[in-house]
């Protein structure tokens, strides 16, 4: 889970209580007024009217629009508390006989309302149950003042601490989906590089060239490098000094190439680089590049004796047209081999290739 669909989340809960919220509202002025028509016999009051056409418009746009975003529940929770104080207000004036159960009794069940719908809300529930509160302190003439300021009190002391609790565990929970998210961005990255050079390994590649070829419209070169003879390598010096080689040549090729190009290790001694965004003589030059840096780093290799006395590597580069990248590997692939064949150490480009096999029936004839 990430931290936007957490966020989400969240949201979707304060939509659902905005909804119990209206819902609950909407039920008790209906219920008010059947009440007030049943027994009292009197006409409609204008707050519960208000109460009930508001939560139940809201609530029908709501189920209507579900993808619209709601950031209503204060605003809504002041409205619907300033018209039930204005309710309690107008209904204190009918009650006959004034013994402060009345204020108690609809004070209770603003307060349920609030609590139910807006336990996690404390900013609704203070907006909701205030002006409530203030009128029914103020229409109580100090008859039941203490047991008005108890009904007041304690609720919001315990939603203040409840409120405090809510907090802390939504920190936690943000903080552990992050720590997971990085730590799952953290594996995603190692599983795309090559424990021993460090560079991408196939999976990175394919993912930087996904990116690349979605990004970059430009002409790319693929190049494909081979140490020279070095099975002969690991037999004379050992498969330990055959790592630490690897691991120097592979930095030295990092070092040579520009940062925007892509490196990785494509086989066991093979690498392969994305050059982004050059011609052929760019490439042809970083190529040179490389092949000079690696037998600057002067390893020994006493069995390379025909090229020379330290490590090499030869290289073949083909440009990838119209975004086949398979098809440049096996043209750069080719061209290696036949670098290969011209005695290592040496770079060749697709294009020569296809020179050296137009140049081989001339010979043929002129024999
Ligand atoms: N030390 C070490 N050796 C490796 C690793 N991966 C591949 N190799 C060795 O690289 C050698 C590749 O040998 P070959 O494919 O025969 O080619 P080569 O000896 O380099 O000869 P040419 O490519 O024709 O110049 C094999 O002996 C592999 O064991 C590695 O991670 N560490």
């Amino acid at each position: 889970m990430k931290i936007q669909s957490y966020d989400e989340l969240l949201y979707s809960k304060h939509r659902l209580s905005l909804m119990l919220f209206l819902f609950l509202n909407f039920a008790t002025s209906l219920f008010s007024m059947l009440r007030l028509h049943s027994t009292l016999h009197i006409a409609l009051t204008q707050p519960v009217l208000l109460i009930s056409v508001m939560c139940c418009a809201l609530l029908i746009w709501m189920i209507l629009l579900p993808q619209w975003k709601f950031p209503l529940l204060n605003i809504v929770a002041s409205i619907i508390g300033l018209l039930w104080a204005w309710q309690i207000y107008i209904k204190n004036e009918m009650v006959f006989y004034f013994d402060g159960s009345f204020l108690l009794i609809s004070l209770l069940s603003v307060f349920f309302i609030g609590a139910i719908a807006l336990g996690d809300h404390l900013l609704a529930f203070c907006l909701h149950i205030t002006p409530a509160s203030l009128t029914a302190l103020l229409l109580d003439n100090g008859h039941d003042t203490a047991m008005l300021l108890f009904i007041i009190i304690m609720p919001l002391i315990g939603f203040a601490l409840h409120h405090v609790m809510l907090r802390r565990r939504d920190q936690f929970t943000r903080q552990l989906v992050r720590q997971l998210y990085e730590e799952k961005e953290t594996l995603s990255d190692l599983s795309m590089l090559d424990p021993l050079t460090g560079l991408y390994n196939r999976r990175g590649l394919k993912n930087r060239l996904d990116n690349i070829l979605e990004n970059h419209s430009g002409s790319h070169f693929v190049l494909l490098l081979d140490i020279d003879h070095f099975k002969a390598y690991n037999d004379s010096y050992g498969h330990a000094m055959g790592d630490q080689a690897l691991s120097r040549v592979s930095f030295a090729i990092r070092d040579a190439v520009r940062s925007r190009d892509i490196v990785a290790r494509y086989g066991g001694e093979e690498f392969l680089v994305l050059l982004t965004n050059v011609n052929e003589s760019i490439a042809r030059k970083l190529a040179e590049r490389i092949r000079e840096c690696v037998l600057a780093l002067e390893i020994p290799h006493r069995n390379n004796k025909e090229v020379s006395t330290h490590v090499t590597v030869s290289a073949g580069f083909a440009p990838m047209l119209a975004d086949d990248f398979e098809a440049a590997i096996a043209n750069a692939d080719r061209a290696l081999y036949l670098a290969k064949n011209r005695g290592r150490n040496t770079i060749l480009s697709a294009g020569e290739l296809e020179l050296t096999s137009l140049r081989q029936p001339e010979t043929a004839d002129s024999l």
